[in-house]
């Protein structure tokens, strides 16, 4: 898939990993909007990438994944404003110990619904034109955080929707592919808050620190290196590419266990 002229719509994108996601889809062509549920910043943001990529490019709308019925609004204005959907980012995502349900909410039902929702714009059975949804997970839904069980639990579950998605899409002729962004830590305002939301487990703060050294510590800019791969290589589905400061590597999984 070329970039250029599609239109990607980027949950979480006011700030962090998802900004820098959004930065990199406009540095090469795409239109995107911006859904986030932090409205100051999802405003200035726009407001600068407007002055570096021009007024039609980027569009913001206030939109917590928390709600279906936000974000079927925010995907019809999208669709409205840049006349599809070519791009999903499900990106959006808390780290909470201590709200265990509110991030299961966010980081997993969250990255179901945009699926879920997005299907309507872009299912080739329906008139859609197909696509790419990229999941942005984490290492920790490869692995695992002791520190965190309730966040891991999340991501692993992004991570075998992602795979279960990709292969029932395939199943049934939509013509949507599916794959996960999975970083390690990153230097974002979610990983500053880590050590006031380990709730259960803080006691293990500290061994989650020595696991922070010993991978070292990306900026978002490096995470969405190897991004663009999952978005246009149609050959990528299904995959879980594994982000760290040294290396990008896919992850492999085990064969079926009934084999
Ligand atoms: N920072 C890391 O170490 C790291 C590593 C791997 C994966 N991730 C994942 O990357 C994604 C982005 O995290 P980040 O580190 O950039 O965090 P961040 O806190 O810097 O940014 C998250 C953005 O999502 C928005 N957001 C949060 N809840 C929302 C909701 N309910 N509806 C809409 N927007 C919402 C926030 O307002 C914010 O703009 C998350 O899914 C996170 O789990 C982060
Ligand atoms: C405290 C988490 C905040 C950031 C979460 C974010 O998603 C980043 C995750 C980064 C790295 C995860 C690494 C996981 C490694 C495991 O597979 C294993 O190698 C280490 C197990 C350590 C343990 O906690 O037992």
């Amino acid at each position: 898939m070329a970039l250029n002229g599609k239109t990607a719509v980027v949950t979480g994108a006011a700030m962090g990993i998802g900004r820098s996601i959004a930065e990199l889809l406009l540095q090469n062509g795409a239109k995107v909007a911006i859904l986030d549920m932090n409205e100051a910043a999802g405003q200035s943001l726009v407001e600068t990438l407007n002055k570096e990529h021009g007024p039609d490019r980027v569009l913001f709308l206030l939109c917590n994944v928390e709600s279906g019925e936000e974000i079927k609004a925010a995907f019809q204005k999208t669709v409205e404003t840049f006349g599809g959907i070519d791009i999903l980012v499900n990106n959006a995502g808390i780290f909470n110990e201590i709200m265990w349900e509110k991030t299961i909410g966010i980081n997993l039902a969250g990255c179901i619904r945009g699926a879920y929702l997005v299907i309507e714009h872009m299912n080739k059975l329906t008139g859609g034109r197909g696509g790419v949804i990229v999941n942005v997970a984490s290492i920790a839904g490869i692995g695992l955080l002791s520190c965190c069980p309730v966040y891991t639990a999340t991501k692993h579950g992004v991570v075998g929707f992602t795979r279960a998605f990709a292969a029932a899409s395939v199943a049934s002729g939509y013509g949507i592919r599916m794959n996960a962004l999975c970083p390690g830590f990153a230097q974002t305002d979610l990983f500053s808050s880590v050590q006031s939301r380990l709730g259960q487990f803080s006691n293990l703060a500290g061994a989650n620190q020595e696991l922070i050294e010993k991978l070292g510590v990306l900026t978002s800019a490096e995470v969405v290196q190897g991004f663009l791969e999952l978005v246009t290589d149609e050959t990528k589905n299904g995959q879980a590419l594994i982000v760290l400061p040294k290396e990008k590597k896919y992850a492999t999984f085990p064969v079926s266990p009934t084999d």
